[in-house]
């Protein structure tokens, strides 16, 4: 597993404002549309492309455009839905695919509630949005659901991670192609499995949900 943690006084500008309890939910919604936009830039460096011949206004040639099978961007609902449009604005030609996970609050074990993906997802770059990685249980079980459909490789973007999350996926996922992209990497998780300091509930804070 391969590990990106962003360094960009933008995203760390943006993430500052993000966290702020302040900050109400119609501006937390903005910041991770534009957060997602930045981190994929970093997450879609690999994005395989296939040679094509155009015309210019001046002259033919042959350029390179993204690939098919097209890329499979995977968000994690709820909080992943926050991260989808600023994804699929940067690559408009994604195919989308849904996957719903709740953390049970006592045992921190994910529970899937809801699946949309294609049956087969041979030859597919897949790339899973979730603002949060703390333990990673919700994290590598969808990642794990796209390596069983037979994805090529996997891309994580995060906006917070915690050491025990990017450790659970080192561990659950050695030796696969998975690439983890993040924001910033937080200091560890309190004893609700809340990332510290982290920014709270992401879905919470996105779906004005009351503190
Ligand atoms: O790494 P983990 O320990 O699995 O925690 C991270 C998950 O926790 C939150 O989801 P939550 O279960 O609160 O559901 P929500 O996205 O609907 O808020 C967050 O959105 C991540 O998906
Ligand atoms: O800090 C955290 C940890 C898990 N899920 C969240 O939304 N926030
Ligand atoms: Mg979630």
């Amino acid at each position: 597993m391969r590990l990106h943690v962003a360094d960009h006084p933008l995203i760390t500008h943006k993430l500052t404002v993000l966290r702020d309890r302040a900050t109400p939910s119609p501006v937390f919604r903005s910041l991770v549309e534009e957060l997602v936009t930045l981190l994929s830039y970093e997450a879609t460096r690999e994005v395989r492309t296939e040679r094509v011949d155009i015309e210019t206004p001046v002259s033919p040639t042959t350029g390179l455009r993204i690939g098919d099978p097209k890329p499979l961007v995977v968000p994690i609902i709820r909080a992943g839905l926050g991260m989808l449009d600023g994804f699929v604005k940067l690559v408009p030609s994604v195919e989308v695919g849904f996957v719903g996970i709740r953390r049970d609050e006592s045992t921190l074990q994910p529970e899937t509630y809801a699946k949309r993906l294609p049956e087969d997802l041979s030859n597919r770059q897949c790339f899973v949005l979730d603002p949060m990685l703390a333990t990673g249980g919700s994290l590598a079980a969808t990642v794990q659901f796209l390596f069983d459909a037979g994805a090529q490789d996997v891309t994580a973007i995060c906006l917070v991670a915690a050491p025990e999350g990017v450790h659970h996926m080192e561990e659950q996922f050695e030796g696969r192609d998975v690439k983890v992209v993040l924001g910033a990497l937080d200091s560890g998780l309190n004893e609700h499995g809340y990332i510290v300091p982290g920014l709270g509930d992401a879905g919470d804070r996105l779906y004005g949900v009351a503190e």
